[in-house]
């Protein structure tokens, strides 16, 4: 059916009858060209900054001016309705192509036809990044696919290609110690570099279900990075092969509609394949950085943002280490990556290389290397070249201080802006005048005691009221919950007493029918790394408190905050509750130092359970006022009418007299800090 002969079109229209499909995507057409020709105006803005900056002499990048830029693009956004998070990511790339425009001004290079040579099939990451800089480059090229990291390094010393085109780091797995050893003694020089956003989808042939599906192929370290989704959601056996873009290959090669790819997008389409499932990744933020090396140094115009690499050998000795690197700091020059490397051919001795922001022709670079030379056994500069990655890692957007300096940047720094649009939890407005606590049993027993729960909770001065309805046990004999009785007990004990009720979500089947009742969805520590709920979150408009795993790290917990954002549901809260330690005496260490780390790192609040770290009643009140002295935002207690008859966790359950010793508590540290209770 043509869609013009949609059932959606044709009818007559009335003040009542939505717009026709035509005329709606009309709309879109005319919004789309409004988009291009306001792109099209700023990169002409642009280019004439970077043209201006060329003429005075003044760096390309002006970091304050682009958190300025995204203060005001991120306050639009929310006064527009927009997801605040997916409007930061589309300035992300603005800003990067705008950059990139003001660069190739700058840039001279001859456009004649280029050989790169890259480890993989066709269309794998390497290749489709290769382009892409060539691209950036203007430098007409041909690719050339070789199977391994020497075969690449080979041809260019044997002048096959112009040039190699070589991953040395990733945000997920780190080093790539195959070909940083090899850069360390290959001679060659870094010529430019590419930092590559990775995406793998899952791909098969035509014909194919995601149901039916019983093996993904790829390479070990996307299946590596894919396996909350590909093992433990889809059930599917994982079968290592080569490379990302060969899986593609394999699969389309085959008849078996039972196996799928996990390769970038890029493959599935260059193979014919059909794309079952989008970015199957288990964390957001997955990059390579790649680097293009050549035989001759290339010259990169001064003034545009430069990184060099080096390398270097220091003598064995107490201190000398330190001495090679000293001059950095006392130039303010600062390193972006130092790693070690076994020298080939000599085991046991190990070289190191060194990527640092400038150029070497910069005057404090060329100081810094006149002393390293004395320093250092053996150093070679292995080039400078445009720094491409820089600007790209987004700083965390904090819309409540415009101007800030940007945050420090952590090896797992989230990529994208992260701001909670709203920062409230269900009408109770958290801000930095404000302290919520949420109160209420482990587990809805019955009506009448969650309406005892609920009445305590409401006179001690809480604002919200917890309950769990699915209680996930490790011994079959215990408790299990009321099911969706216990939600609806608990809502309607809620809506009785004006408190909003907090649940948790076990599963993404029972997802809407609790959503459609509770005001805030809790997501457990078992949970915290169940990335297809996690998605199906990300289309409720309800806030998310997310649990961190008891072995997660913040990067994880951030990862898995972020996973909820990028799906679009930006009303995430933070639940720090104790991590696994070698220590026996709590259930859990409550991870204080989590609090600031967040709050340094995000805008997102976090609250503190300490009733499920502390396992025992006597030790609750006074992790609950150190949280608060620490600057959670707010905390969630578990607390019964009679927690000796409760059925689950009765040795953390606060009584009344309990709670009323917490709140007296809480009085004096949050008026120390000018807040209130919510
Ligand atoms: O305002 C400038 O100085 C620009 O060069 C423009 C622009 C932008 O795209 O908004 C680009 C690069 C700078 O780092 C800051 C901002």
């Amino acid at each position: 059916m043509d869609a013009t002969d949609s059932p959606l079109d044709g009818a007559a229209v009335t003040d009542s009858t939505p717009p026709s499909l035509s005329e709606t995507r009309r709309q879109i057409d005319e919004a789309d060209r409004a988009l291009v020709a306001a792109l099209r105006a700023r990169l002409d803005a642009v280019r004439r900054i970077g043209a201006a900056k060329e003429a005075s002499g003044t760096a390309l990048v002006d970091r304050s001016r682009e958190a300025e830029v995204a203060g005001r693009w991120t306050a639009l956004a929310e006064e527009a309705g927009l997801n605040p998070h997916a409007a930061g990511r589309v300035l992300r790339e603005v800003l990067h192509w705008s950059k990139r425009e003001q660069e190739l001004e700058w840039q001279v290079n001859a456009p004649t036809r280029v050989r790169v040579a890259y480890q993989g099939a066709r269309a794998a990451n390497g290749d489709l990044a290769a382009r892409q800089l060539m691209g950036l480059r203007r430098t007409p090229v041909d690719t050339v696919g070789l199977s391994t990291f020497d075969a690449v390094i080979a041809a260019l010393q044997a002048g096959d290609v112009d040039y190699a085109f070589v991953p040395v780091e990733n945000s997920i797995v780190g080093s790539i110690e195959a070909v940083n050893s090899l850069l360390l003694q290959s001679q060659l020089h870094v010529v430019d570099e590419e930092k590559w956003d990775v995406e793998h989808v899952l791909a098969a042939r035509e014909g194919a279900t995601l149901a039916g599906l019983r093996r993904a192929l790829s390479h070990p370290v996307a299946l590596r990075q894919c396996r909350g989704t590909l093992v433990d959601s889809l059930a599917l056996e994982s079968v290592e092969v080569w490379d990302t873009a060969g899986a593609a290959e394999i699969v389309a090669a085959s008849d078996d509609l039972t196996q799928a790819a996990v390769c970038p997008r890029g493959a599935a389409e260059a193979n014919g394949l059909v794309v079952l499932r989008d970015d199957v990744s288990d964390h957001p933020g997955n990059w390579t950085r790649f680097l293009l090396l050549g035989t001759r140094p290339e010259k990169n115009a001064a003034g545009v943002p430069s990184r060099t690499t080096l390398s270097f050998v220091a003598d064995h000795g107490v201190g000398s280490l330190a001495r090679c690197l000293a001059a950095f700091e006392s130039e303010g020059i600062n390193l972006t990556r130092l790693s070690s490397h076994v020298l080939a051919g000599r085991p046991g001795q190990y070289g190191f290389l060194v990527d640092l922001e400038g150029h070497v022709e910069d005057e404090p670079v060329g100081r810094a290397l006149v002393a390293m030379r004395a320093a250092s056994r053996q150093l070679t500069i292995l080039g400078s070249y445009p720094d491409r990655s820089r600007g790209r890692e987004m700083p965390i957007m904090k819309v409540r201080q415009k101007n800030a300096e940007p945050p420090v940047r952590h090896a797992h720094a989230l990529p994208t802006a992260i701001f909670s649009g709203r920062r409230q939890l269900a009408g109770v407005h958290l801000d930095a005048t404000r302290f919520v606590l949420i109160a209420g049993p482990s587990a809805v027993e019955s009506a009448a005691q969650v309406e005892a729960a609920a009445t305590m909770v409401r006179e001690v001065g809480g604002s919200l009221l917890r309950g769990g309805a699915f209680q996930p046990r490790t011994s079959t004999d215990s408790f299990q919950g009321l099911g969706m009785e216990g939600v609806n007990l608990l809502a309607s004990a809620g809506r009785r007493h004006g408190l909003p009720v907090v649940t948790e979500v076990l599963h993404a089947n029972v997802l809407d029918a609790i959503a459609a009742r509770a005001d805030v969805l809790q997501i457990g520590a078992h949970n915290m790394q169940n990335f297809e709920l996690l998605r199906a979150l990300g289309r409720i408009d309800r806030p998310v408190l997310l649990k961190r795993g008891m072995s997660a790290t913040i990067d994880e917990w951030l990862h898995a905050a972020e996973t909820i954002l990028a799906a679009g549901n930006h009303q995430v809260v933070l639940c720090e509750h104790g991590i696994r330690t070698f220590e026996t005496s709590t259930r859990a260490t409550l991870d204080l130092a989590a609090i600031a780390i967040v709050k340094e790192r995000t805008n997102l609040p976090v609250i503190v359970d300490p009733s499920h770290a502390a396992g025992r009643r006597e030790l609750v009140v006074p992790l609950a006022l150190a949280a608060a002295a620490a600057g959670a935002d707010g905390l969630i207690v578990e607390c019964h009418p009679d927690p000796e008859n409760a059925l689950c966790d009765r040795e953390q359950a606060l009584t009344r007299d309990d709670m009323l010793r917490l709140v007296d508590g809480l009085g004096p540290i949050l008026a120390g800090q000018g807040r209130t209770l919510a």
